[in-house]
């Protein structure tokens, strides 16, 4: 099947994504993944199961529709998509503002995950990207869409791009893939530094009122208008 040139740009974008999460030391062999919504149609690009990220094209990646089937006749559809497929499926469907959801096992973001503790709003990046805490989602099976229905009760009217899924790791979300990437790059840092933070005595959360003054500057000032998170 001819794919679109929409498609073709968003397999090129979604392979090079999943170097990100390699490169800011996300993840561990195989264990992530990023997905990126067509713009305009019922489908998004997935990662295949199992594949390494030192392997990994623009052409393997697997094309699917929006309750998580393979597109019979597209490139690379062969392949088994990711074993979060129905995750990443529901999401797209029940939040259509999203527009990529990525998934890692990135180490300090895990650890809370393991605790099942959300990690407090204690400094001015966590308010500037997330707008508050980084809350923490139910446990759930892998493989089928309990993961993608945590992840929307969850973050569903939640400022929050984040959520900690209990016992598993962090799913992030965002306007576009190379957003929801971001969220994962920030999400980890923020686990990291908390954590740190805490070794050495009392953290503070901080106040409500600046939390909303500093999200809204970053959200709506920071930067340049022509970004397309904008
Ligand atoms: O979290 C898990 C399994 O614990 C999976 O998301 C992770 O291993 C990545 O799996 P895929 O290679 O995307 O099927």
């Amino acid at each position: 099947m001819e794919e679109v040139e929409g498609i073709s740009r968003l397999r090129e974008e979604v392979a090079r994504l999943h170097q990100e999460l390699v490169r800011a030391g996300l993840v561990v062999w195989t264990g992530g993944n990023v997905s990126g919504r067509v713009p305009g149609r019922d489908l998004f690009v997935i990662k295949p199961s199992g594949v390494s990220y030192d392997e990994l094209t623009a052409a393997d990646l697997v094309l699917c529709d929006l309750d998580g089937n393979v597109v019979p006749g597209s490139e690379g559809c062969e392949r088994a998509p990711s074993s979060d497929t129905a995750a990443h499926a529901y999401v797209y469907r029940h939040m259509p503002e999203v527009g990529g959801v990525v998934h890692t096992h990135s180490t300090h973001a895990v650890a809370w995950a393991a605790r099942g503790e959300a990690i407090p709003c204690v400094i001015t990046a966590m308010a500037d990207e997330f707008g508050g805490p980084i809350p923490v989602g139910p446990l759930a099976i892998i493989g089928d869409d309990s993961i993608g229905r945590g992840i929307v009760d969850t973050l569903r009217g939640h400022r929050s791009r984040a959520v900690l899924m209990q016992g598993h790791g962090p799913f992030t979300i965002g306007v576009s893939a190379q957003e929801a990437v971001k969220a994962a790059v920030m999400l980890e840092d923020a686990a990291r530094t908390v954590h740190v933070a805490r070794q050495g005595g009392n953290i503070q959360e901080l106040p409500a009122e600046m939390i909303d003054r500093l999200y809204d500057r970053y959200q709506n000032v920071y930067g340049q208008q022509t970004d397309d998170r904008r």
